[in-house]
């Protein structure tokens, strides 16, 4: 099987989903997050504050290309979509799928957290602005679904009925 990029906005399930996806499909799950705070030694919020947006943009860019490209469910950070490689690079290596949710759901699930530098729950309109401004990019993936009123098994079944489909209708994915 190809890897599995699931990309979305903070909040959206990725990691939630991935982490079922992965036991459904029996192959491991990476998040990109985790990967890089593990290989820098540091939490992203202290990438973003001690070395700035930039740098952790870099370390993104440079890990998305050594993590496995087969039998694996890859959970991305929220913004990795912004650059135009990392977008081609998933689009060309596995299979890309996109939880949408509503922005505003969104709010209810994420309140205030630390640990993600870019979620503004108070100046909610700089988190909306974020959101407008990538959702074009969101949009070029494999498949998209909308998460926004589904339980997590609905959406589970709904990503192993796509890959299925995709595979030719086998269960070997
Ligand atoms: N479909 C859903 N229904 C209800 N709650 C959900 C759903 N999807 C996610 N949540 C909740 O929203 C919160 C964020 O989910 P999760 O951490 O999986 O998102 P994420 O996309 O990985 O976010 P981030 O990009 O910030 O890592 C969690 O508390 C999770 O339980
Ligand atoms: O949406 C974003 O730009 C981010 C989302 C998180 O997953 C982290 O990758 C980081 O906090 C940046
Ligand atoms: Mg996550």
């Amino acid at each position: 099987m190809k890897a599995i990029y699931l990309t979305g906005f903070m909040g959206a399930g990725k990691t939630t989903i991935g982490k079922r996806l992965s036991e459904a499909l029996q192959v491991p799950v990476i998040d990109t997050d985790l990967y890089i705070e593990e290989k820098i030694g540091k939490k992203i919020a202290d990438i973003f504050t001690e070395d700035g947006e930039q740098v952790f943009r870099k370390y993104e860019r440079e890990y998305l290309r050594l993590l496995p490209n087969r039998d694996v469910v890859i959970t991305t950070g929220g913004g990795i979509v912004i650059q135009e490689e990392n977008r081609r690079w998933m689009m060309n290596n596995g299979h890309v799928i996109f939880l949408y949710c509503d922005i505003e759901t969104i709010f209810d699930r994420v309140k205030t957290d630390p640990t993600r530098p870019l979620f503004d729950a108070v100046h909610k309109e700089n988190t909306r602005r974020l959101y407008n401004q990538r959702m074009s990019f969101y949009n070029e993936a494999h498949f998209i679904l909308d998460t926004t009123s589904k339980s997590f098994d609905d959406i589970v079944n709904s990503i192993l009925l796509w890959l299925r489909s995709e595979q030719g209708g086998n269960n070997n994915y």
